[in-house]
């Protein structure tokens, strides 16, 4: 049987029910009881009508197939849509209901169907394992049915097959670039005697800081040692400082060998907008890595200078090749400085999406670049890789080629991806804990010259564990910030030393503190003017003295602004009437370029679509606060000041899923005014993209916009909303990821009493079989 997810999408409307009666009663009696409750459920918004298709499928494929399965793989099917790969038989037995999305927002409650808690209520799990018993459609691995079961412990799993695919691949690929690494036997190993040359250029000498492990040091070694490595960290531990030294470092190891052509190098994001912001952060870092020690260190400069005809023979890339001519020179005379040149040039700056990268093709989840057509690259770099999906991993891996390197950076404890698959998140589940081996610990001492501390090290760690660095200081904010106390506390996990009560407690606590960077906003009521003050004017009385004692990443703390801002650059600094696009082009990006940046300056997040407290509903009364202020003239659809969030990549006009623009107006010598939407070209240029509104297929106004959206974003304000009823939607990762968008200030708005307190013990669990890769 084929892959039956393919085509579901199209027919899911369509499918109907073999049992007009529409008694359910009892559900599992008949499949079309079965059928006609999934029905009721995708009136409700509580199951997707292609979650009910998928049940219908699979009954006219084996009619016989008992109701107890079709409503496992309705559920499997359903947990896609919510993040989850596959359905865990058990978990779902302790706790029914949640496999479905309760309660839907704004839903009248009268006359409920049953819910799952009810239906199952006399199944056990004997009973749900045996009704899975059917080998026409449910396998136990590789094979062509349509579901497949995995054991474990005391529970089974349940996948859609092209899932469980996912995953088997995504295990196979990591496992066999991390087994070499961990026999030792990876012939891209560096000497742990040249590495600690490298690094004591890059980050100086152990002594230099005997008080503190230096974290990003060990991570830069621990990565250059495989040819797969995760990065983590929270926000500002210096993940990206980190990966611009390793890439000098594996640069010089390679220009230090005798077939030493330069490494191919792409760095890569999975938005537009994560790309551009590392795009800006890692042209600022290149300039200053310290190459002269470097090429020094490695003896560089000689041994490029032996060999530098053969190396440019060896050159395969056009860019590369045109670095190597320019250097012909340095080449010859051994300069130091023209070797490090060389290094400045083959780290890019240029990052890419993945859709870009692998090459994305209208019509088709198929890439242009597979295992058959793979990417021609030595090293990838994945930023902000807790956006990345199971099937754009999965994808990602088999376009690699097998000796290429793979490092992935993110934070493992922000939201993971609106799609199916928590991938970093489950590869690093034990990377607070280090688990490194003794022999790793033995390596890294002499690579790196520190000593890790025992409780780091474990003799049962896992080949994956050995692969991954935690980065654990953060160097944007200090124990001064408001912002990372907060972000600390919301982030710390629940457990023996950590109660809920003194959770909430310790959230308190720092609010009570008064730090000058976090401020709370609690609303009266709905009619609580205070939330049009905050997002006209940024709430500056919320904060303590504008900032008091901190200083931003540069160097200057800029107060705290709402919308208004952005609206006056916009009006004060538009080119005069009579400048017109095509021959004042300068003038208009500059202002668009400008406006841009103001509008970078506060952003509303919230945690839900729909109701007042969700996009729909803040966008609607920030516009009005707004309009009211005579700040916009929001009378129509298109206006200008209106900001846009592109909810879907159109290739044709270059435009990501995520990126923002704001619509301007521009003089035009017949209509008097013509509205534009102004984007940042995100391709580190600083050009202006300049699109007809009507051009735009997916667009959405973005005074608020979810923090699912904002994730790869950072804004100097933000202010994040939470609804005035607890919702199993806000969860402590999606406060977290909220907090840490913010770089300068934080507002925390709270329409009802209790729903923060609820949110930081609520914690996420998606449910997948990568977090014990390459256990052996
Ligand atoms: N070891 C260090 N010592 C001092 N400053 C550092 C160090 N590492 C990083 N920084 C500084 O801290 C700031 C954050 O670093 P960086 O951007 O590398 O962190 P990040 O983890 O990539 O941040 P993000 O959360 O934006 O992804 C930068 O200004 C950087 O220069």
């Amino acid at each position: 049987m084929k892959d039956l997810f393919e085509g579901l999408e199209d027919d899911a409307f369509e499918a109907t029910s073999d049992n007009a009666l529409g008694a359910f009663g009892d559900a599992l009696d008949t499949a079309g009881m079965l059928l006609d409750l999934l029905d009721r459920w995708v009136e409700r918004g509580w199951l997707r009508a292609l979650d009910r298709a998928l049940a219908m499928f699979l009954h006219r494929e084996v009619p016989e197939a008992p109701p107890l399965l079709l409503l496992a793989a309705a559920l499997a099917s359903h947990q896609l849509g919510r993040g989850h790969v596959c359905l865990d038989l058990g978990m779902t037995l302790q706790a029914p209901d949640l496999a479905l999305s309760l309660p839907p927002e704004g839903d009248d409650l009268s006359d409920p169907p049953p819910l799952p808690g009810q239906v199952l209520a006399n199944v056990t799990l004997t009973d749900w394992r045996a009704a899975l018993d059917q080998p026409a459609l449910v396998g136990r691995g590789s094979g062509s049915t349509p579901l497949v079961t995995s054991e474990i412990a005391d529970s089974t799993r349940l996948y859609l097959r092209r899932y469980w695919q996912y995953e088997q691949d995504i295990r196979q690929a990591l496992a066999a670039r991390i087994d070499d690494t961990h026999e030792g036997a990876n012939a891209d190993t560096p000497a742990a005697e040249s590495l600690r040359r490298a690094l004591e250029a890059l980050f100086g000498t152990p002594d230099d800081q005997p008080e503190h492990l230096d974290w990003q040091k060990l991570a830069c070694a621990l990565a250059a040692r495989s040819r797969f490595a995760v990065i983590t960290g929270g926000p500002g531990t210096g993940k990206t400082t980190t990966v611009v030294k390793l890439l000098a470092l594996l640069q010089a190891l390679q220009l230090g060998h005798s077939d030493g052509r330069a490494l191919r190098i792409r760095l890569a994001a999975p938005t537009g907008k994560a790309a551009a912001r590392l795009n800006e952060s890692i042209a600022g870092q290149v300039e200053t890595l310290p190459l002269a020690a470097l090429v020094e260190q490695c003896d560089l400069a000689q041994r490029v200078a032996s060999d530098g005809e053969a190396r440019r023979s060896q050159t395969k890339t056009r860019s590369l090749q045109a670095v190597n001519e320019q250097l012909d020179e340095g080449f010859n005379t051994a300069s130091s400085s023209a070797v490090a040149l060389l290094i400045k040039e083959t780290i890019p700056t240029e990052v890419t999406t993945l859709h870009r990268l692998l090459g994305s093709r209208p019509d088709t989840r198929r890439f242009r670049h597979h295992a058959d057509n793979p990417l021609a690259l030595d090293v990838l770099v994945v930023d902000e890789a807790s956006m990345v999906d199971i099937e754009m991993m999965a994808s990602l891996l088999a376009a690699l080629p097998p000796r290429a390197r793979l490092i992935l950076l993110g934070d493992k404890d922000q939201l993971a991806s609106v799609e199916a698959g928590a991938v970093l998140g489950d590869l690093c589940q034990r990377a607070d804990g280090g688990h490194y081996r003794p022999e790793t610990a033995v390596w890294l001492q002499a690579a790196t010259g520190d000593t890790l501390p025992e409780r780091y090290i474990d003799t049962h760690g896992q080949p994956l564990d050995q692969a991954i660095a935690m980065l654990r200081v953060s160097h944007r904010f200090d124990a001064a910030s408001g912002i990372g106390q907060l972000a600390q506390a919301v982030n710390a996990p629940l457990g023996d030393n950590l109660l809920p009560k003194d959770k909430r407690r310790a959230i308190q606590r720092i609010f009570d503190q008064g730090y000058a960077d976090i401020s709370r906003l609690r609303l009266k009521d709905s009619d609580d003017t205070a939330l049009d003050r905050l997002v006209i004017d940024g709430n500056p009385e919320g904060f303590l003295d504008e900032g008091r004692g901190r200083r931003s990443r540069d160097g200057v703390l800029p107060p705290p602004t709402g919308y208004r801002h952005y609206l006056g650059v916009m009006k004060e600094q538009r080119p005069p009437p009579d400048a017109d696009l095509e021959h004042d082009r300068q003038a208009f990006d500059d202002w668009a370029r400008a406006v841009l940046e103001a509008h970078g300056r506060f952003q509303v997040l919230c945690a839900l679509r729909k109701g007042p407290w969700g996009v729909e509903g803040l966008n609607r009364q920030i516009a009005g606060a707004l309009k009211r202020q005579g700040l916009i003239d929001a009378e129509h659809g298109w206006y200008p000041g209106r900001p846009v969030l592109v909810t879907r990549n159109d290739y044709g006009l270059g435009l990501m899923n995520g990126d923002i623009g704001i619509t301007l107006a521009q003089p035009h010598p017949e209509h008097g005014w013509l509205l534009r939407v102004a984007f940042p070209s995100n391709d580190g240029s600083g050009r202006i993209k300049w699109v007809l509104p009507s051009r735009l297929q997916a667009v959405e106004t973005v005074f608020a916009m979810t923090v699912h959206k904002s994730q790869g974003s950072e804004f100097t304000h933000t202010a994040l909303v939470l609804p005035d009823a607890p919702n199993p939607i806000l969860t402590r990762e999606l406060i977290y990821t909220g907090i840490t968008r913010a770089k300068d200030w934080f507002t925390l708005v709270e329409s009802g009493r209790g729903v923060l307190d609820e949110a930081v013990l609520r914690e996420v669990t998606r449910v997948s079989g990568l977090g014990v890769l390459g256990d052996s």
